[in-house]
């Protein structure tokens, strides 16, 4: 029989109970014993429909209160020596959440570990400090109470915890400049491994079967040294007497398939989604005694699988390795929503092609079924219902667009190239007649409680089109008038109107489709709603002209036109899989060169199209990246280039490391960059001066991820650093990202300071 296992379930909740409970809770207003409570539901709830889909094992330690890389690194007492934690007492929830966001509750703040991109996702984890020497225990019990919890309830339990690899790869410290991949990081496992044997060994007491180690980093490029680490690692966790599974996901193994070559584990996990052409590779070193699990259900996107092409793959196997084979989604389904059946306003064909978390267990659930020698009449019949959506979606006329196909044909003659940027410069100047290092801020500016009730009321009826045009053009003018009254030099109309920068053009845009209740864990107790792209993409109408004339019309100063980059819509959307990545967003630069267009017409002297993603988007290995690269940086020119040379373009890009991409970054020719550097004291800088990067830049000045309100002198100091290492006359003041997160007082009072440092340069 063909054992079905889950790697892990998003822990939001249906309507984000999660959430609610969490900021209940930070803002006093719920006690702890509530929100445990909201987490004990959560994790009964899904464990049951885990268990009730069929799976033979369900996860435990996929639930975390923020992120569950902060919790193992918890579990590991691995705190920060500013959160002041005694190294006898267990870590107190409170210290987990001012590691996560810099205060809690009870305890003092203190600055918050940095958070960045989980491999290629849209999801955030917060970074593991490392020190030399660091001391580690045990030094909290969730994973061993949540066993308990679970077996509890009656299910028979899979712990999912990060690999000791993984776990160090992802660390940061000042003792390790080389970063991820420094190997003076390995010298840790000394201190390491003994916990990790302590942690399996309470496991193994504890009754359970299996516990899986995911080692993601097995799908990136390793040097040497990491890639023999993991025989001495696992031979050493191998003592604890309790079956391994190793996880690795989002990659193809390649090369690091030999590390797997006689590696003392029972079973291994391999995402056959990403890398359908890795299984031969695999069963190649791995042997019949193993378990081999196969993640043939696409944990990263939406689309129902096809279930008997998954089957033809490992019919054969089936036979041969029996309770030996695994089946399992291809990563945990932290990346996709909970139920499609939270949804009530798809249409009933669009729905046949999708599956969400929920229905993607009773797809592998009817996967493993259809192999057994009697196959149930339910799943038979399931199938059946799946082929035909399938083929449904195959012929559906809705997802070709003939306009957008022949437009994208006519778009290879289309010009990528704009005047050199010397030149461009001169006639923007001209025209703006901006003061040295002029400042700005990044679009966004605070979503308060009003903005977000007006557009629930809106969308559900009870306010009507006209009086919510009215809400958000108050906000706007509110804006405007705040920004001229501080002095700032280009303004921004502080999208109001917008729930998110990809989803409302999502549901401007064609060929897209979204959700009510879609929502994705992003980071902490924040989430968003990827759209869906499910067709061609087309623009049936300017999307965000009427806002951004408005607010022009408001002022003198130059308003700047917000856009989304067409690789950052393409990124954080699920995008179909029946045509190239490249495809898609070529389609997108085509609607958003429009949008650029129709905004220049409009007036709008200065637009910048944000590509926050472009980073995210290089693919986790190294021989991939000049591919993606090249049609990246060709989406975006498409996307700018159809304006005069005195319009100025901007984009901005955060949670991005410069260093092996600054090529491209100036071959997208954007007249000025804005980037997150102020966390980094300019550091990511270094990249931009080396490369000797011609066109203008602003580098953050202050962190937008914290309510603290930042030191006009210490803004002052960044901008000197800075004018140090580039031009003074090609640099501009702003801030690191939106301002959507903050609230008013805080935006005000850093705004106001962040002005004044501008004025303070001036006169120096
Ligand atoms: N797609 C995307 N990815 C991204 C980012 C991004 O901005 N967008 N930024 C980075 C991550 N940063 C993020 C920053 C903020 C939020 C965020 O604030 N998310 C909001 C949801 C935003 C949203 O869709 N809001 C909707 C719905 C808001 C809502 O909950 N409304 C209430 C009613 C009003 C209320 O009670 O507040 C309801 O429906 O019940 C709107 O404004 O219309 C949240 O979790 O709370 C998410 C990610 C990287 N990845
Ligand atoms: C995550 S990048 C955000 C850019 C967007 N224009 C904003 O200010 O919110
Ligand atoms: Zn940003």
């Amino acid at each position: 029989m063909t054992i079905t296992h889950n790697l892990g379930f998003p822990r939001i909740g249906v309507q984000r109970e999660l959430k609610r409970a969490l900021e209940a809770y930070w803002s006093g207003a719920q006690s702890a014993q509530d929100l445990e409570d909201t987490g004990r539901e959560l994790r009964a709830r899904h464990w049951k429909l885990q268990a009730a889909a069929g799976l033979d094992f369900v996860p435990v330690g996929d639930f975390a209160w923020y992120d569950h890389v902060l919790e193992w690194t918890t579990l590991l007492g691995a705190v920060p020596a500013r959160f002041a934690q005694s190294d006898r007492e267990p870590v107190a929830l409170d210290t987990l959440f001012r590691m996560g966001r810099g205060r809690a509750p009870t305890g003092t703040p203190a600055a918050a570990c940095e958070m960045t991109k989980w491999f290629d996702t849209n999801y955030h984890y917060l970074v593991p400090e490392l020190v030399p020497n660091q001391s580690y225990r045990i030094a909290r019990r969730y994973l061993f109470d949540q066993i308990e919890e679970a077996q509890a309830l009656g299910h028979r339990v899979k712990p999912v915890i990060p690999g000791p690899l993984t776990w160090l790869w992802l660390g940061k410290g000042d003792a390790f400049s080389q970063g991820a991949t420094d190997p003076a990081k390995l010298d840790l496992l000394d201190n390491l491994l003994p916990v990790y044997q302590q942690v399996l060994q309470q496991i193994k007491e504890l009754g359970v079967e299996w516990v899986q180690i995911d080692e993601p980093i097995l799908g990136l490029d390793l040097p040497p040294a990491w890639q023999s680490a993991f025989k001495v690692v696992y031979k050493q966790l191998a003592q604890a007497g309790i079956p391994i599974l190793l996880a690795t996901y989002f990659e193809h193994l390649h090369e690091n398939v030999e590390v797997l070559n006689g590696l003392p584990v029972q079973g291994v996990h391999i995402d056959l989604v990403r890398a359908p052409d890795q299984l031969d590779d695999v069963l190649a070193v791995v042997s019949d005694e193993q378990v081999l699990s196969l993640g043939l259900i696409d944990g990263r996107n939406v689309w129902r699988t096809d279930l008997d092409k998954a089957r033809a793959l490992v019919e054969t196997l089936a036979v041969r390795r029996g309770d030996r084979l695994w089946l399992a989604p291809s990563c945990s389904l932290l990346h996709v929503p909970v139920d499609l059946d939270a949804e009530h306003e798809l249409d009933a064909e669009l729905r046949g092609w999708l599956s969400f978390a929920t229905q993607k267990l009773d797809e592998l659930a009817w996967l493993a079924d259809s192999l057994s020698t009697i196959p149930s009449s339910t799943s038979q019949t399931a199938l059946q219902r799946q082929r035909l959506a399938l083929q449904g979606r195959k012929d559906s006329g809705r997802i070709h667009n003939k306009v957008t196909q022949k437009d994208l044909v006519a778009s290879a003659d289309l010009d990528r190239n704009r005047a050199p940027f010397a030149q461009r410069i001169l006639r923007q100047q001209e025209k703006l007649g901006l003061p040295a290092y002029p400042t700005t801020t990044i679009g966004s500016f605070p979503q308060t409680p009003e903005i977000r009730v007006s557009r629930r009321d809106w969308k559900s009826g009870a306010l009507s089109d006209s009086a919510y045009q009215a809400a958000m053009r108050k906000e706007i003018e509110h804006v405007i008038r705040f920004q001229e009254r501080i002095g700032l030099d280009v303004l921004v109309h502080g999208e109001a109107e917008r729930n998110d920068m990809v989803e409302y053009f999502g549901e401007l845009l064609g060929g897209f489709a979204f959700t009510q209740n879609g929502w994705v864990q992003s980071y902490g107790s924040r989430c968003v709603k990827p759209p869906i792209i499910f067709g061609d993409v087309a623009r049936p109408a300017p999307m965000t002209v009427a806002w951004s004339a408005y607010a022009q019309s408001l002022t003198e100063k130059p308003v700047k036109g917000m856009l989304t980059g067409p690789v950052t819509i393409l990124q954080w959307s699920f995008v179909r899989d029946d045509q190239p990545r490249e495809t898609t967003c070529r389609q997108l630069a085509l609607a958003l060169r429009q949008e650029v267009v129709d905004l220049e017409n409009a007036g709008i002297a200065v637009i910048q199209i944000d590509e926050p993603a472009f980073r995210e988007g290089l693919p986790l290995r190294r021989a991939d990246w000049s591919r993606y690269l090249e049609w990246a940086v060709d989406c975006f020119r498409l996307s700018t280039v159809g304006v005069k040379d005195e319009t100025q373009i901007h984009t901005h890009m955060c949670y991005s490391e410069f260093n092996d991409i600054i090529q491209a970054i100036a071959a997208m020719d954007a007249d000025v960059i804005t980037i997150e550097t102020s966390r980094s004291n300019m550091e990511l800088l270094a990249a931009f001066e080396d490369f000797q990067y011609p066109n203008d830049i602003g580098p953050g000045v202050y962190d937008i991820h914290s309510p603290n309100v930042p030191d006009t002198e210490w803004m002052v100091a960044l901008m000197q650093k800075a004018a140090q290492r580039l031009h003074p006359q090609r640099l501009w003041v702003n801030p690191d990202c939106g301002l959507k997160t903050r609230g008013w007082a805080e935006t005000e009072a850093a705004l106001v300071r962040m002005v004044g440092a501008a004025q303070a340069l001036r006169y120096t």
